[in-house]
């Protein structure tokens, strides 16, 4: 399993991204570019110590992200709150990419499409969507719970 994140724009997200991403051990790709310079103290502040123990890949663009995705056989699952599928739905694969959009626009079209799988974590009536690190952590736990990758 591993997290790749499109364009994020916000620091603090990102920390807390690296958190959950080291608690877990889950690999984090991050898809340049970013709205923050990984200097920010907001990243720090909210990755905290944890931030230096996680696994990240920077890639300058998608087109390098995704050639290396598929090179390694790698299914594509996009989170989208507007995607068809629901998240209870979904047979994870243990080597999934789970890429979550960007906070202001989620995903362009053209990425959208390339998705193996678009998943929608089911919400009540009226609501948009979630935060960025909360829909990760609930897309995560969800893929780690089925795959039988959760820590010991
Ligand atoms: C704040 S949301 C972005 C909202 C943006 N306007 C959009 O249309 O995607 C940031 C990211 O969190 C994830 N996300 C938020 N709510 C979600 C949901 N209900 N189901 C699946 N992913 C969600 C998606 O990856 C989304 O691109």
């Amino acid at each position: 399993m591993r997290i790749a994140l499109y364009q994020p724009e916000i620091a603090g997200n990102v920390g807390a991204i690296l958190r959950l991403a080291a608690c877990f051990s889950v690999p984090v790709d991050i898809i340049m570019p970013t709205g923050f310079a990984f200097s920010d103290s907001r990243l720090k502040r909210a990755a905290m110590d944890y931030g230096a123990a996680a696994d990240v890949a920077r890639h300058a663009n998608f087109e390098a992200f995704d050639a290396l995705r598929r090179s390694e056989g790698r299914r594509l699952i996009l989170m989208s709150s507007h995607a068809a599928q629901r998240l209870p739905d979904v047979a994870f694969r243990p080597d999934d990419v789970l890429m979550m959009g960007s906070e202001s626009a989620g995903v362009p079209d053209t990425v959208r499409d390339m998705a193996d799988i678009r998943v929608r974590i089911p919400m009540a009536p009226g609501f948009r969507s979630l935060n960025i690190a909360v829909s990760t952590g609930i897309a995560v736990a969800e893929a780690l719970r089925q795959t039988g990758k959760f820590p010991q």
